[in-house]
């Protein structure tokens, strides 16, 4: 059994929205796939569907010519098909050995009790295909979480021993949370693991999917715009099938950044909060960007959050305008004219089960008659929407629950919530890019240079050392919860990127 699997008309809609439209498409062992498309460009349903977790409307799925029925995971795994999941599928409180043959009948268990001995050895031998030393018995909330995902991808190896034929492993975004160096060793396991599987890879990171992949598939509004062999595009060329336009070279818009003397709006001062960060001293000025870049566990993140009465300072303090910020939570922070785009949005960031408009609304709706006697919806509406349609929200209707959106879109909603303050002096921006496709990143950095140019500051946790440099105009590293270098690039050079990681890691 040669174990292609191909697509044929594939066509699935929700409600009026159709997410994939006369869909062919074919995956072979032996070559990885990448797949990439605007948000909202249909990428997650195709991989719903191939996991089992949404039936197509119509059309047709075949395993080397024959049809088969994908009607729920169960019946994937059959076929050999997994899906290393982006929000984790592992249940914290049982070990890595129990995660890994949770969804599967296996040996080691007998009327629902587990041998574990050989549960264990199990375990042992799906790590060892991808060369990780992680103990079988520890609990999976102990783990780090480039561990976890490690975890994830040996749970869905462990089909190899269940099916005759190779697996299809699907990955989705599985490099957007780990570290440069873990992000190797991912794309080594790839590598040795190709010869015997075949892979597809979504990403919004262009430059890994080129080098990871044998072939590119570009999505758009649901259906397959271009199929290319990667040897034969360049990230530019892909971003123009992708977007539709080319991108302005961050070098040139660089060039035009000029030193922006001003009076400090924000002064953090010996700033700690255990374990978190310690002795954080910085400035930011009016209409200025700080970057913060920093592995896992630099305290970045945190820090966004003391700044934003999430997480309370144990000694130091933080001056606004030359006046002692007393942080007594979020809601303060919000009347000082602080706002914060927390990393992980679906959880902190939007309520799910409203619509796109009172997701938009929910901070400062008081401002435009949310509170009044008369709720003023038409301008509440009007204000809302077109923030939406200036970040080019994929949406059907404003009134659809905001969980109907694709990810990215949903990130858009998040953070025109705070765009929409009247009030707005701070803007903290936690991984504003993840989950954003290229195109919708710059028109989202293009959004934030416009605000900063009209006096707001922004704080911004970036994602990697390029959008780092794109966007700061001052740049911070931290490491293990301290500052390890500050880059002032008064003259309107920027720092080298070797530079910035030898104080990041
Ligand atoms: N459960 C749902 N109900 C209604 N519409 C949905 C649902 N799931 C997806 N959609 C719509 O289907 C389209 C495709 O969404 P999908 O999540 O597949 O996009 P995506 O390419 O994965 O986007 P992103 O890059 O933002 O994750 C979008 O317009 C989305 O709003």
């Amino acid at each position: 059994m040669s174990g292609t699997i191909t697509l044929h008309g594939v066509r699935k809609a929700y409600g009026p929205v159709v997410a994939l439209e006369a869909l062919d498409f074919e995956i072979r062992v032996g070559e990885v796939v990448g797949l990439v498309g605007q948000n909202g460009s249909g990428k997650s349903t195709l991989l719903k569907i191939l996991s089992g977790l949404a039936l197509p409307d119509s059309g047709e799925i075949r395993l080397d010519g024959e049809k088969i029925v994908l009607d729920s995971a169960a019946a994937a795994t059959r076929y050999g098909i997994g899906m290393v999941h982006q929000e984790q599928s592992l249940i914290p409180n049982l070990t890595v050995a129990e995660n890994i043959f949770l969804d599967k009948a296996h040996a080691s268990k007998r009327m629902g009790l587990y041998r574990w001995s050989s549960l264990n050895a199990a375990a042992r031998a799906q790590l060892d295909k991808l060369s990780v030393d992680i103990p079988t018995t520890i609990l999976v909330e102990d783990l780090r979480f480039s561990e976890r995902q490690q975890v994830e991808f040996a749970k869905v190896l462990a089909i190899e021993e269940m099916v005759d034929k190779p697996p299809l492993i699907l990955f989705d975004e599985p490099t957007s949370l780990l570290t440069p160096d873990e992000i190797r060793s991912l794309f080594a396991q790839i590598n040795r693991l190709r010869a015997r599987a075949s892979i597809v890879f979504v990403s919004h990171r262009l430059e890994e999917v080129l080098e990871i992949s044998d072939r590119v598939i570009v999505l758009t509004d649901g259906r397959k715009m271009a199929e290319r062999s990667t040897s034969s595009i360049d990230r530019e060329e892909l971003y123009e099938l992708m977007v539709g336009r080319q991108r302005v070279d961050p070098a040139i818009r660089n060039q035009k950044r000029s030193a922006r003397e001003s009076t400090p709006l924000l002064e953090v001062n010996r700033l700690t909060s255990h374990p978190h960060f310690r002795d954080v001293t910085l400035r930011l000025g009016r209409g200025e960007i700080l970057g913060i870049v920093g592995v896992l566990g630099s305290g970045a993140e945190e820090l966004c959050r003391a700044i934003f009465g999430v997480i309370k300072p144990d000694s130091g303090d933080v001056l606004l305008d030359g006046k002692v910020l007393k942080i007594n939570g979020p809601r303060s922070a919000v009347r000082q004219g602080i706002g914060y785009l927390p990393a992980n949005r679906r959880a902190e960031g939007m309520l799910p089960g409203r619509s796109l408009t009172e997701n938009a609304v929910i901070t400062f709706g008081s401002e435009y008659g949310w509170r009044s006697c008369i709720l003023n919806r038409r301008r509440e509406r009007e204000v809302a929407q077109n923030w939406m349609s200036r970040l080019k929200v994929k949406m059907n209707k404003a009134s659809a629950a905001i969980s109907s959106l694709s990810g990215g879109n949903q990130q858009k909603i998040v953070l025109a919530k705070w765009l929409l303050a009247k009030n707005l002096r701070l803007l903290l921006l936690d991984h504003p890019s993840r989950g954003l496709d290229p195109g919708a990143r710059d028109d989202l950095f293009e959004v934030v240079r416009e605000q900063v140019s009209n006096g707001l500051s922004v704080i911004f946790v970036a994602d990697t050392i390029a959008e780092l440099l794109d966007l700061s105009d001052r740049i911070v590293v931290m490491r293990d919860g301290e500052v390890t270098a500050q880059f002032e690039p008064s003259s309107g050079t920027l720092p080298r990127e070797e530079e910035i990681v030898a104080a990041m890691v």
